[in-house]
């Protein structure tokens, strides 16, 4: 039987450490590094991010976005960068923040949940904000796949609240309504399932939320947004045992030189260690 992305993650974190690196390859970065704003600096780029990192991080995080900004031949990078990230070791989560009607998201799905697709991913960003049941398809792909989502819930920008605050009749609020269902996705699956939420590591306490969802929890905000490592139990409580912490710019930014990238990354992982083990 296929294992799924829960079980794959959940080593691939007690074995490495639960950091995770984001590959947002920004147009300042690319200038901080001496590189061009083009497709060359852009592979350049990524390449490095994954020759420093993939052997050692869980899971790195390529944001699509900056890799779309160049049209099919920044795309090429993107599956060439996804593909060596898994080879050496890590686990890929693509970060396109995908969402739509169920037939359309079963077309996300496939492009890259799907063991066959050229973008194939361990997992995707998804935005359920369609309706929880919009993302049906992904569900069931992924199963299929041994693939996981990792579905916005509390978003670590401030303007996230309006939605996600947002109160329901039954008078729960919205967050919360999606980490509910993701906790019944996840019901009986060990040692984790494959069914994480996104919530930012910048959103202080959050013991009104139930947070146990039987799943990872993908934690933005760390570094550039303003959060730290420490402040993580603050936030997650004992659930910070399934946090997946990431930091895009607070890392890359030592670039483009290999050691000091993963000085950078291993400092945060150190940090992350200390702040999980007090809790
Ligand atoms: O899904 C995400 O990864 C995400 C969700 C969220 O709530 N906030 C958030 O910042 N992100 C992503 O996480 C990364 C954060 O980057 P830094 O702020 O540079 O560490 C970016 O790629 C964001 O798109």
């Amino acid at each position: 039987m296929i294992e799924s992305f829960g079980a794959r993650l959940r080593r691939s974190m007690d074995e490495r450490g639960p950091l995770c690196v984001g590959i947002d390859p920004h147009a300042s970065l690319l200038t901080e590094w001496g590189l061009n704003d083009d497709v060359a600096g852009l592979e350049r780029f990524s390449r490095t991010v994954v020759e420093a990192m993939a052997d050692r991080v869980a899971v790195l995080k390529p944001q699509s976005a900056f890799f779309e900004r160049f049209g099919s031949r920044g795309v090429a990078v993107l599956e060439k960068s996804v593909a060596e990230a898994r080879e050496a070791g890590a686990l890929v989560v693509m970060d396109a923040k995908r969402g739509d009607i169920g037939s359309t998201m079963a077309a996300y799905a496939e492009s890259f949940l799907h063991k066959d697709a050229p973008l194939f991913s361990d997992a995707l960003t998804v935005s359920p904000y369609l309706g929880y049941g919009s993302l049906a398809p992904a569900v069931e792909l992924a199963r299929e796949n041994g693939t996981g989502l990792f579905v916005l819930a509390l978003t670590s920008n401030p303007e996230g609240g309006e939605i996600q605050h947002a109160v329901r009749p039954d008078g729960r609020d919205v967050g919360a309504t999606i980490l509910a269902h993701l906790t019944a996705e996840n019901a009986g699956e060990r040692p984790l399932g494959s069914f994480g939420a996104v919530v930012g590591a910048t959103l202080g306490d959050l013991s009104s939320y139930d947070l146990d969802i039987n799943g990872p929890l993908l934690a933005p905000g760390i570094g550039a947004q303003g959060a730290t490592p420490a402040d993580l139990p603050g936030v997650f409580g004992t659930a910070v045992r399934n946090v997946v912490p990431n930091v895009s710019r607070g890392v890359l930014r030592h670039g483009p030189d290999v050691a000091a990238l993963r000085a950078a990354a291993e400092r945060f992982a150190e940090e992350i260690r200390a702040a999980v083990a007090a809790v």
